[in-house]
């Protein structure tokens, strides 16, 4: 639904030419909701604004709907991006104008009938729950209202998709979550297909079916949501998802817990984390499995547990026992020093 293909983005400045994006491919499928994550200065804001074109792309394209919007002229360019809602972190509401007129005046502009412009304004207030607060103005509202307004204005284009670039980053964490939920909410109810960049791995994990994760303006990995969780590859992605779970054990702590078995990280997902797969073990093998750190989370809706263990027991116990819990589904690492442990997801 929206394809990526090998974009680049090169800007030129007094100090020389920055390449901000370098040969990004992403595709977004219909219905779906995307990430993309990285830390400042990877090059996830002129991704956004390249992908509505807001900014040219130095190279490559961008499709909607099989549609390459950077080569459309500039008048339909400005019908396809109708296509397109954009919610901002510093959600850019008109100050001097009602909640009401925020919605309604970029219909206005855009030529919609005054006829439907009121059933539309009154049909997304009522989505994002502000029927109540039509004749407020911007500076009476929450953070979270704001953004629930800016929804309203995005969605009453009726787009197919919508982008939010950091849309959640100004709000507290309970406001972060109610705006999550309402974009869930518009995803399934209204089927848009959502894009979103953040620097916050909670975004990811609780609404993001699939992910990209961003540095230096290349894309340095991507999938399924629950995959780059649960098999994280590249450095960073592997410390976007350790903040989830801290597994920290000191050198000393490793190195005795050494002397009488083996310490493993174990990673649960889906089916996996439902069996009591410890307690088979334990009268299985002779072998006493210890936990000493653990955390089960969301990955939008499956389950997600990441354990750090310790096993008593014999090699060959232990072995068995590993082998088992493979079998079953579940992901296992040998932890040998702090270092990894700090590492280790
Ligand atoms: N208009 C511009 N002119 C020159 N360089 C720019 C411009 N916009 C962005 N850059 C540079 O491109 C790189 C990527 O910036 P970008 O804002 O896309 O990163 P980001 O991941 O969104 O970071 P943040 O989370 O801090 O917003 C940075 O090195 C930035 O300095």
């Amino acid at each position: 639904m929206i394809k990526i293909d090998h974009l680049s983005k090169t800007f030129k400045t007094k100090n020389g030419s920055v390449e901000a994006l370098k040969d990004v491919s992403l595709e977004v499928k219909k219905g779906g909701i995307f990430g993309v994550i990285g830390y400042s200065g990877a090059g996830k804001s002129t991704l956004i604004r390249n992908v509505n074109l807001l900014e040219k792309p130095t190279s490559g394209t961008v499709s909607i709907d099989g549609t390459d919007i950077t080569s459309l002229s500039a008048g339909e360019l400005l019908k396809a991006r109708r296509k397109i809602g954009m919610i901002f972190q510093g959600f850019n509401l008109l100050k001097t104008a009602t909640v009401y007129d925020n919605v309604a005046i970029p219909l206005k502009l855009t030529g919609v009938p005054k006829k439907d412009i009121k059933e539309r304004v009154n049909r997304f207030l009522s989505i994002v729950g502000l029927s109540d607060k039509a004749d407020t103005y911007p500076a009476q509202l929450s953070g979270g209202q704001k953004q629930r307004v800016a929804i309203a204005r995005a969605l009453s284009h009726e787009p197919e998709v919508l982008l939010s670039d950091e849309g959640t980053s100004a709000l507290d964490p309970d406001t972060t979550d109610a705006i999550l939920d309402l974009l869930l909410r518009i995803n399934k109810e209204l089927g848009i297909t959502i894009l979103l960049i953040t620097h916050e791995m909670h975004v990811i994990q609780r609404v993001c079916d699939s992910v990209a994760v961003m540095e230096n303006g290349e894309v340095v990995e991507k999938g399924k949501t629950i995959d780059v969780f649960t098999s994280p590859k590249h450095g960073t992605t592997k410390k976007f998802v350790n903040g989830i779970f801290n597994h920290q054990l000191s050198d000393e702590m490793i190195e005795s817990l050494k002397e009488t078995g083996k310490i493993y990280s174990l990673k649960f997902t889906g089916d996996s984390s439902e069996e009591p797969a410890l307690a088979i073990i334990t009268k299985r093998f002779d072998i006493f499995p210890n936990i000493l750190s653990g955390n089960i989370t969301q990955l939008k809706e499956d389950p997600f547990g990441s354990l750090l263990v310790h096993f008593k027991g014999a090699d060959n116990e232990i072995k068995e026992a590993i082998n088992y819990l493979q079998e079953k589904g579940i992901q296992t690492e040998e932890v040998m020093t702090y270092e990894q442990s700090k590492r280790i997801s």
